[in-house]
């Protein structure tokens, strides 16, 4: 059954709010790798005004680790929260990253994802901080074997299947990046003001849920799909030009 579509977010949404920036298909366009993604000047400059336009309540949301994120934007976040690895990570502005021992049941993991996709290029293994992905973009094929094997390893370890966009990603289990961001709003400069949460894949909803909650708002990007936001745009192009007149 197809889902009624979402309006664009209005005029003066972030008036007030908190932002809550999603990374991957976001902020960058997906690319065939998960190193390949670019980050051009144009979004180092844009991000870079944010803190001032904001209060400083601005924070990158990713599935991926904090270094990972650091490894991309560099200096350009330096006045951003940044939670990563879907939530497990926390490091508010300035400060240093909470975040949990890596539990030693992923490196098992790891092994048995290497062992069992060596022979084919085409898969990409993603080591995390805090977790291991398969990638089977370049493979569509395998993706019910790849969903298997994760959900074996997750039910055998008490640990987490987070699906993806092309990929199933073994990580710890207790948190999202819902929790992450009630965790951030509990404190300066998040506290009293409402969430505002940009995000296109399934590890966003959580978050969707958690603005909506606190009477901000989550903004989906990309096409209609079942979501707790409550506006949606196209791609990450348009985000960004939203963003540019709105921030
Ligand atoms: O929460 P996000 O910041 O959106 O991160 C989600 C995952 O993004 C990356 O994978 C996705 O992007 C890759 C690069 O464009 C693409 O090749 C892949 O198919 C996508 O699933 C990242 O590699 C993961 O670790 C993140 O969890």
């Amino acid at each position: 059954m197809p889902y009624q579509d979402l309006p664009p977010p209005p005029a003066g949404l972030l008036d007030d709010a908190g932002l809550f920036l999603d990374f991957d298909g976001t902020l960058v366009d997906l690319a065939d790798r998960p190193d390949g993604v670019v980050v051009g000047d144009s979004l180092h400059a844009l991000l870079r005004r944010l803190p001032d336009r904001l209060g400083g309540r601005v924070a990158i949301v990713s599935g991926r680790s904090v270094e990972q994120i650091d490894g991309f934007l560099g200096d350009t976040i330096r006045d951003f929260a940044v939670v990563g690895s879907h939530g497990a990570e926390i490091r508010p502005a300035g400060g240093t990253t909470l975040l949990p021992d890596r539990p030693a049941s992923l490196t098992a993991a790891e092994r048995a994802f290497k062992d069992r996709f060596a022979d084919d290029p085409r898969i990409v293994i993603e080591i995390k901080t805090l977790g291991v992905a398969i990638h089977y973009r370049g493979a569509p094929e395998v993706e019910q074997e790849a969903h298997a094997l994760v959900d074996a390893f997750a039910q055998r370890d008490g640990l987490t299947a987070q699906a993806g966009k092309m990929m199933i990603e073994l990580r710890m289990a207790g948190h999202d990046k819902g929790t992450a961001i009630a965790t951030l709003c509990e404190d300066a400069p998040f506290a009293g003001h409402a969430p505002v949460f940009v995000g296109d894949d399934l590890t966003d909803e959580p978050g969707m849920v958690v603005a909506a909650h606190h009477g901000g708002a989550g903004i989906l990007i990309g096409p209609m799909r079942d979501t707790a936001a409550a506006y949606r745009l196209d791609d990450v192009a348009a985000f960004l030009d939203w963003l540019e007149k709105n921030a």
